[in-house]
């Protein structure tokens, strides 16, 4: 029952259509037992002989008009409590998608993809029962079972309905005791179905690192393990659950028996009529659904507590990166500099992932940034974009700390080409315009024709319209690169920001590409990392970064007159160059 008070505000803001859902449902209960009220009588009165046509053809117009009544009732408490049920699920979708959205690196890298989708598509499931079903049946359960026995003590003898009903506690204390197993059977089942989920996601994803390796046969025997895992769980949620359906038809069962023999018994003292006996048979009857509607309501209300739980555990997760009160709306331009004196992914680790950063570029100037991996390229990078904010120093973009920028005018200033670049399974269009939904036609292949893309775009079947992703196209790593930046690009970002992004790319498009982006940026600010040197060599400053420290920086011509680990990787690569036919 916490449930319905973990769902209180839900209640609360829906309360006009329960209140009718349930006016509804209470009034069909009320009609329902006018029909074995009215056989019963009809069964007197054809014992004493008194049934005439006319009493006949009025109790038969009652019944259909109890039958019209409830048909009209049972659709708008439908209406209401499922329309409501929908709302709810629309509303945690919502706020859970929109929860994503805000949230940072540690969050995703703390939950998994496939958990994540098993919250936001069983869990939120279970909850919307509790706003459906759980509340149909809960009333259902309280108001037909009450009015049918009510209808028992005043139509037919109280003392009948006290034996019928002796059976009764028996279930009460079942659902308590099963009740509570249940939700901890349920939260266990719902912890293996992300374990499942998380692992056919991983598995669809890697499927071809999978193949090459030949891995197939022990993924299948993974994923089979995890499957018997879960289906032990569920085989528990059922087994609790069938507890219910058998318990019931045994009171049902005793009920009957106890019944038959004592209704008899008062029929010889002369207490109740036969028809009394038939109508407080049907109202047993009657009591069925409403017994069965409790065993569900453990089920469903056991099950949606769990659930919500599940879920309140991710809303409750904060993001460490948060806007100030009072964040600075102007777009972030100008000079950028950063000087991070020391940055750790983990703080209660020993590692220190960037130490002594410090430079600046000037707004209009490109830097570049080499050096070996897990050097510590990326991790500036991904502090320049604020997706962390735990380090000690200040990075300023233009006049303000990129702390104090609302998060839209910082990373809208921001066009970020990763390494793992990531198409939309939408056109080729629409992914370049995807930051920019309603670009021009022009400034789609304009931004295409930057990176060196159009060309293979209207070599392609469908040209701009040709789908990509996974159900789409397949593109080279190539073209994947340049559509990335292309979408990048499109923005006119006051920032660019190329993490690797070029290194599939053959030297003499990568020239093409640099020397068009240099033409065409003007003013703005580019920032190349990258391992193939030729990527930076025009750039106003290059720095060398190794274990997270900057070791060489200044220009080629300068970096080359240290004769470090710039010149040996530039002569290296010149070989490599050389040796492999390419002209870089
Ligand atoms: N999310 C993370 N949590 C903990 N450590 C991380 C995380 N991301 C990166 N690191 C660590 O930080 C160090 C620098 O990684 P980074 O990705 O910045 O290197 P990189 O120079 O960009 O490498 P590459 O050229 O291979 O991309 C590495 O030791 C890496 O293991």
């Amino acid at each position: 029952m916490g449930i319905f008070k973990k769902l209180g505000w839900f209640f609360k803001q829906e309360k006009k259509s329960y209140v009718i859902g349930v006016t509804c449902l209470i009034l069909v209960s009320v009609l329902q037992i006018i029909s074995p009220r009215i056989i019963g009588i009809t069964i007197d009165d054809i014992g004493a002989s008194r049934l005439t046509m006319s009493i006949l053809l009025t109790r038969i117009g009652i019944l259909v008009a109890v039958g019209v009544a409830q048909y009209l009732l049972r659709y708008v408490w439908r209406t209401n409590i499922w329309g409501s049920a929908a709302k709810l699920e629309k509303t945690m979708r919502r706020r859970l998608f929109h929860h994503f959205t805000q949230m940072d690196n540690k969050f995703y890298q703390k939950y998994r993809t496939g958990d994540l989708m098993a919250h936001a598509t069983n869990d939120l499931g279970a909850i919307e029962g509790v706003a459906g079903s759980g509340i149909l049946t809960f009333a259902d359960s309280l108001v037909n079972g009450g009015v049918t026995i009510i209808a028992m003590i005043l139509f037919v003898d109280w003392r009948l309905t006290l034996i019928a009903l002796l059976p009764l506690p028996l279930l009460a204390i079942t659902s308590r005791r099963l009740g509570s197993k249940m939700h901890e059977a349920y939260k266990e089942d719902q912890a293996a179905f992300s374990s499942i989920n998380e692992k056919a996601q991983e598995s669809i994803t890697g499927i071809k690192v999978i193949k090459t390796f030949g891995q197939e046969e022990e993924d299948i025997a993974d994923f089979d393990s995890k499957i018997d895992f879960a289906i032990g769980k569920i085989k528990r949620v059922m087994w609790l659950d069938s507890m219910f359906d058998p318990l019931i038809t045994l009171i049902i069962g005793i009920s009957y028996v106890l019944t038959i023999i004592f209704g008899s018994l008062f029929i010889m003292r002369g207490d109740i009529t036969i028809g009394q006996l038939v109508s407080f048979i049907d109202y047993i009857a009657m009591l069925i659904w409403p017994m069965f509607a409790i065993g569900r309501l453990f089920n469903v209300l056991e099950k949606g507590s769990a659930s919500y739980d599940r879920v309140q555990e991710l809303l409750d997760e904060e993001s460490v990166i948060n806007e100030p009160e009072n964040p600075i709306r102007e777009k972030a331009q100008g000079d950028l500099h950063v000087k991070v004196d020391e940055f750790k992914y983990e703080a209660a680790e020993e590692k220190i992932d960037l130490k002594q950063i410090d430079f600046t570029i000037k707004e209009g100037h490109t830097l570049g940034i080499v050096g070996k991996t897990g050097a510590g390229k990326t991790s500036i990078l991904k502090l320049i974009m604020r997706e962390y904010d735990n380090y000690q120093g200040a990075i300023t973009f233009g006049d303000h700390d990129i702390k104090d920028y609302a998060f839209d005018s910082l990373l809208t200033s921001i066009g970020y080409v990763p390494q793992d670049h990531f198409l939309f399974s939408m056109t080729i269009r629409d992914n370049i315009r995807f930051a920019v939904p309603k670009a021009t036609e022009e400034r789609v292949i304009k931004a295409a024709e930057l990176t060196a893309v159009h060309e293979d775009i209207i070599g392609m079947p469908e040209g701009y319209d040709t789908m990509v992703g996974e159900r789409g196209v397949s593109l080279s790593g190539g073209q994947k690169q340049r559509l990335s930046i292309a979408r990048a690009v499109l923005v006119e970002p006051e920032l660019l920001i190329l993490d690797d992004a070029l290194s599939a790319v053959d030297a003499k498009t990568e020239e093409k590409i640099l020397s068009n982006l240099k033409a065409s940026r003007g003013n703005k600010t580019t920032i190349i990392s990258a391992h193939r040197l030729s990527s930076v060599m025009h750039a106003q400053e290059i720095i060398v970064v190794d274990e997270g420290q900057i070791i060489e920086r200044g220009t080629h011509q300068e970096l080359l007159a240290l004769n470090g680990w710039y010149t040996k990787m530039f002569e290296q690569q010149k070989l490599e160059s050389k040796i492999e036919g390419g002209d870089a």
